[in-house]
């Protein structure tokens, strides 16, 4: 087992007080991945340069995976060449293997300041994601940590199916507890527990976190990421920060969806996050304005409405 590390270039910077909470915006990543029609890569760095505008410090901008298999993040090295880099934000990418981070280091200071390493508590989706078993990953993510590690690379961990799979049904916390574990021992900095078909509800999902913390992890460590096929992200992230958490992934405008899971809908939109957190006195250091303006520009060329609610009570009062 390896120590729990905690790469150098540490999260203290970005995480302030307890009141703190961090948004980690996945719209360029998860939100444009499942969209059929190819986004080209001006608007991709065009939509990153805008929400790196709005404050927000984390930007999950694409991922290092076949690009036959999510032909949509086959322009992830020309997408990371292009964007403005605004110091302060971290811009990540997700690497499911050794040859995704050595992509990523390839580009030196054009590659990204973080990686994820995403697992799944089912089989079944494990293998229609990234094509082998939860076993076989977790050696791949050794060696990708192993890497990251010599090269002081942050790696956070992400975990799909953390409460309910396409395929399996529900998923109990005791599959959930050993992986959030292992990937801490890998030496990630963080874990984001994804409730990918968004069938959590706060019982499930204070279950989730109540099985973890008992096994000693912090939920400080710990992220939320929610779907919102069921209408339940907001009170499901309500719970888990009531229970400690304070990072929450989420997606502007409520872009996005797994190509991998079917009927799930997109992920929580940032915009109402952002009116939760701010409803419940929580700092973000995120302009709402700026931010439904970031959503409305991928909406507007993607010529779709906009899926969050908040987004759209503003544009509406914006318009009288
Ligand atoms: C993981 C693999 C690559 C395994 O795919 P594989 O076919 O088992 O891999 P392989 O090693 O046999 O390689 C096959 C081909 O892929 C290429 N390849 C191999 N690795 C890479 C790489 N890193 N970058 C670029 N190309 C790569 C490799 O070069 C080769 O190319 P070919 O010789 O056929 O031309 C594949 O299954 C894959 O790409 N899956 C896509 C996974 C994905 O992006 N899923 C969506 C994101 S996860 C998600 O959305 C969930 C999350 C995180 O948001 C949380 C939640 O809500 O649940």
């Amino acid at each position: 087992m390896f120590a729990r590390i905690i790469p150098s270039s540490s999260i203290s910077t970005i995480r302030r007080s307890s009141n703190f909470v961090r948004i980690f915006e996945v719209g360029p990543r998860d939100g444009l991945q499942n969209e059929k029609v190819q986004v080209p890569t001006p608007i991709k760095v065009e939509f990153i340069n805008r929400l790196s505008r709005t404050g927000l410090k984390l930007i999950e901008v694409t991922s290092f995976v076949s690009p036959k298999w999510v032909p949509q993040m086959g322009d992830h090295v020309e997408v990371l060449a292009a964007i403005d880099r605004i110091p302060g934000i971290r811009y990540s990418a997700l690497t499911p293997n050794v040859q995704g981070i050595n992509k990523v280091l390839s580009l030196g200071n054009k590659g990204a300041d973080e990686i994820a390493i995403f697992s799944a508590a089912s089989e079944s989706f494990s293998k229609k994601n990234i094509n082998c078993s939860i076993e076989t990953s977790l050696q791949r993510f050794n060696e990708v940590t192993r890497i990251a590690r010599e090269k002081n690379l942050p790696v956070r961990g992400s975990i799909s199916c953390t409460v309910g799979c396409p395929y399996e049904g529900n998923i109990k916390p005791s599959q959930v507890v050993p992986l959030v574990e292992k990937l801490f021992d890998m030496g990630c900095y963080e874990v984001a527990l994804a409730d990918t078909i968004g069938v959590g509800t706060p019982k499930s999902i204070k279950e989730l976190l109540q099985a973890i913390q008992s096994s000693g992890i912090s939920a400080s460590k710990l992220a939320i990421h929610c779907h919102d096929t069921y209408g339940q992200a907001i009170a499901n992230i309500a719970q888990a920060l009531d229970m400690g958490i304070r990072c929450v992934d989420s997606s502007v405008a409520g872009l996005g969806g797994c190509p991998y899971a079917k009927g799930a809908s997109g992920n929580v939109a940032t915009e109402d996050v952002l009116y939760l957190l701010e409803g419940l006195g929580y700092e973000t250091g995120v302009d709402l304005n700026r931010l439904i303006d970031a959503g409305q520009f991928i909406m507007n060329i993607l010529k779709r409405e906009n899926m969050s609610k908040v987004a759209r009570a503003i544009l509406s009062k914006r318009q009288n």
